[in-house]
């Protein structure tokens, strides 16, 4: 078992990472709790806290979105869940964000715990207080920071995961190995380390990034690396059609080759990354109708100011800048080079 304390100035808490260490205690000192999950996961661990009072959402990025956060708040009404009560989240990224962000709304805030059961929840959503919901246009539009009180991250649960949500998670694992740790980028190219550690390793990173920067106006933004055409590929597709995992894991490929298009990240950083990714069972490139319609929509994204966008590029590995580009840029580069 490990701890890792995540020092924010707006929200101290521990990550506990440990095989077999799923309960309710963490619960056991508010007034009362709800816990809202999903229709695989409630099956599978909802035996773990008897007696309970359960919100249980269809699985999948589908659900992410203000219908279901609604049913959230009207089920907290209705188990009369007061200001001192808790919500917890037993789930993926897709229970997590929505929980968290009923969490910081409803009755202005009441305490929130997470229970992270996939690979990618365990290793980043889980962790940092990013909070939100999707709107039809764009990923996470709706959305807080907003720190859980504790975060309670059992691998065994990740026995049950498929192949393709666990190299999911493995995308966010090579995106930190990339912005920030050249060991761990070996180490993943050696062919990987016990899941645990690795977990460990993962959580450190964020926290470390959150410690400084936990409202994303700055050094944060590096953990986006991926994301900008990731996200905008994930949403053109259609939620749920490429996971979010499998959505960086392509956009890290297109964000490699525009930082050696531009002369900032060392020649070959995409091979190199394509080569690391489908060694984790990942995709490296979008349709080129997704990738077009996607690049239409660049904008869309939080780190966008005007015409530019704050775009993350790696000069070396494990080791990421931060550039301000004009999106029409961008979008010529990448067309020139993949359409
Ligand atoms: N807040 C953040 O900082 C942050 C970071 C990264 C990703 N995200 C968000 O997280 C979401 C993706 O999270 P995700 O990949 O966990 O997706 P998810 O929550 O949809 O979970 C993936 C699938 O795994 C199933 N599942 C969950 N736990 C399981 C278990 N133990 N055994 C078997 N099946 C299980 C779920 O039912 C679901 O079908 C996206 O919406 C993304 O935007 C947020
Ligand atoms: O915690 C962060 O900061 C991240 O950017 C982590 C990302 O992996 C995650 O997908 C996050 O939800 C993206 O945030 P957004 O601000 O681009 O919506
Ligand atoms: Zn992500």
């Amino acid at each position: 078992m490990r701890n890792v304390f995540v020092d924010a100035d707006n929200g101290k808490y521990d990550i506990v990472i440990g095989n077999g260490i799923l309960s309710d205690e963490p619960l056991q000192g508010y007034t009362d709790y709800a816990i809202v999950t999903d229709d695989v996961v409630y099956p599978l661990l909802g035996k773990y806290f008897p007696g309970a009072k359960w919100i249980v959402l269809p699985s999948g990025e589908v659900s992410k979105n203000m219908q279901n956060l609604e049913m959230i708040y009207q089920k907290l009404m209705e188990y009369e869940i007061d200001r001192k009560g808790a919500v917890a989240a037993l789930g993926g990224g897709v229970i997590g964000d929505i929980t968290g962000f009923a969490a910081a709304t409803f009755k202005r805030g009441i305490a929130f715990i997470q229970y992270p059961t996939t690979l990618l929840a365990q290793v980043d959503s889980s962790v940092g207080g990013k909070v939100a919901v999707n709107l039809p246009g764009g990923k996470n539009m709706v959305g807080a920071f907003y720190q859980p009180a504790a975060v309670v991250a059992d691998t065994k649960t990740l026995e049950t995961l498929d192949a393709r949500q666990y190299a999911a998670g493995m995308a966010e694992i090579i995106k930190y190995a990339y912005i920030y740790d050249e060991k761990l980028y070996e180490v993943l190219m050696e062919g990987g380390a016990e899941i645990e550690e690795i977990v460990g390793r993962c959580c450190e990173i964020k926290a470390d990034y959150v410690k400084q920067d936990p409202y994303d106006t700055g050094i944060r933004m590096q953990l986006n690396y991926g994301h900008t055409i990731g996200h905008a590929i994930e949403t053109t597709a259609g939620y749920g059609t490429l996971l979010h995992g499998e959505a960086v894991a392509i956009g890290m490929v297109y964000a490699a080759k525009l930082g050696e298009a531009l002369g900032v990240s060392p020649k070959g950083l995409a091979e190199n990354t394509q080569i690391l990714l489908k060694k984790y069972h990942l995709p490296v490139s979008a349709e080129p109708g997704i990738l077009e319609e996607a690049l239409g929509i660049l904008l869309a994204d939080k780190k966008a100011e005007g015409s530019l966008i704050h775009f993350v590029l790696i000069d070396q590995i494990g080791h990421a800048v931060t550039q301000k580009l004009e999106a029409q840029e961008i979008q010529k580069i990448i067309k020139e080079l993949y359409l």
